[in-house]
């Protein structure tokens, strides 16, 4: 028995090498299982997640949140009772979205202009909003800028754009509406929206790599110094979910979206929902005792980037059988 499944095992591994070239387990071809497929089991729900009314009489500002996923947690938080105040640099594009979600919500969405690079810029917005508000009980650090480019290619003000956005802005949204905070004895929810490249860094965005970087030292930091004052502090780092601003900035072909698809261990892409309702709920009092966390949202994606032998997720069970055969058909090191 033992010598005929060994002749077997033989056989086999005799096929395997000798097809060798052809066949090269097409770890990367598409002979093994499609990914994607499996999307049907995670489908993204859109409801608001906390009971109705979670924010009443809070006050929400949100950076960047005239478009993509500020504008989709300006909606959930609006929704669940939040008045909140959205600022960027594009006024008429803010003014639409609070028109557009104060009507559906019944809830009042303030629009404020405000470029984060620049510090004098952010403390007349907090004025602004001190009067129209108040101080906020919630603070969504959402605001960044970003594009694909080879690091050789950075000219300075490129480096210095993006860093600008993305650490300076947090910090000088965060320290300004900190001290006020501080001086009113007024607690808050701080969140910052990094990426999951901020952990493992990645070529090719590489300002924006090393600000969310920055950025998550900076909440981390904050978490430990001014839990005494009542804030806490806490990160979400999504992976991708379709917006214009970053897939026109970091695919603006189309031609990667397949294979990032393909990597995601839950088949598809994130929704603005969804992590609206993440966001909502790391900001709300349900999560009062959640202060110093990264959460990272991506479907799976960057386990699946990090994992060496992920890519035999291509073998099919055909080949696996051939796989083990040579395996145990090996004797001795
Ligand atoms: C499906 C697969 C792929 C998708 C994967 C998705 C998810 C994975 C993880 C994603 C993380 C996402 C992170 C994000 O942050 S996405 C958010 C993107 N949104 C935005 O960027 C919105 C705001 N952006 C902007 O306003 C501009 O793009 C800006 C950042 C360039 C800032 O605008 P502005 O202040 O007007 O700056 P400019 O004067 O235009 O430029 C300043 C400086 O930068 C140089 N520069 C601009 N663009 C490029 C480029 N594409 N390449 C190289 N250099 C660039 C520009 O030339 C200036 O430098 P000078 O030296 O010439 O002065
Ligand atoms: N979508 C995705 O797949 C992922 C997104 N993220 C993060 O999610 C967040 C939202 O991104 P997303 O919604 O996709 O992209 P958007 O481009 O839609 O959002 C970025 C926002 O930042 C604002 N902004 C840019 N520069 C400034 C500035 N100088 N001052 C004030 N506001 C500014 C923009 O408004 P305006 O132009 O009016 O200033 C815009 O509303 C970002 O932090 C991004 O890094 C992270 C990982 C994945």
């Amino acid at each position: 028995m033992a010598a005929r499944v060994l002749g077997r095992a033989g056989r086999l591994a005799a096929v395997v090498r000798s097809s060798a070239v052809r066949l090269q387990l097409r770890l990367h071809g598409s002979a093994g299982l499609r990914f994607g497929s499996q999307a049907s089991f995670f489908p993204p729900l859109g409801d608001a997640m906390l009971p109705s009314g979670s924010f009443n009489n809070h006050v929400a500002l949100i950076t960047g949140g005239g478009t993509g996923l500020g504008r989709a947690m300006t909606a959930t938080l609006s929704q669940l009772g939040a008045q909140c105040i959205i600022a960027s640099r594009k006024l008429d594009i803010l003014q639409r979205t609070a028109e557009e979600i104060s009507s559906q919500t019944g809830n009042k969405v303030h629009a404020v202009q405000c470029d984060v690079r620049d510090p004098q810029a952010v403390s007349q917005c907090v004025d602004q909003m001190e009067a129209l508000t108040g101080l906020p009980d919630v603070i969504i650090n959402n605001a960044a800028g970003n594009f694909v480019c080879p690091s050789e290619r950075l000219s300075p003000n490129a480096w210095k754009t993006i860093t600008d956005i993305v650490l300076n802005g947090t910090a000088f949204v965060t320290l300004e509406l900190g001290k006020r905070l501080i001086q009113n004895q007024k607690g808050a929810s701080f969140l910052a929206i990094t990426t999951i490249y901020a952990e493992s860094g990645s070529g090719f965005v590489v300002p924006s790599a090393s600000a969310k970087a920055g950025v998550e030292a900076l909440y981390k930091s904050l978490a430990a110094e001014w839990g005494r004052y009542g804030h806490r502090f806490n990160i979400i780092q999504p992976g991708p979910i379709r917006t214009k601003g970053a897939f026109s900035r970091l695919d603006p072909t189309g031609a990667f979206e397949k294979a990032t698809i393909d990597r995601i261990p839950t088949g598809r892409l994130g929704t603005p929902a969804e992590i609206a309702n993440l966001a909502a709920y790391v900001s709300s009092n349900y999560a009062s005792w959640m202060s110093g966390a990264v959460i990272r949202f991506d479907g799976g994606e960057y386990v699946s980037l990090a994992g060496e032998f992920n890519e035999l997720r291509s073998v099919t069970p055909d080949q696996w059988k051939i796989l083990e055969a040579m395996i145990r058909n090996t004797k001795g090191s």
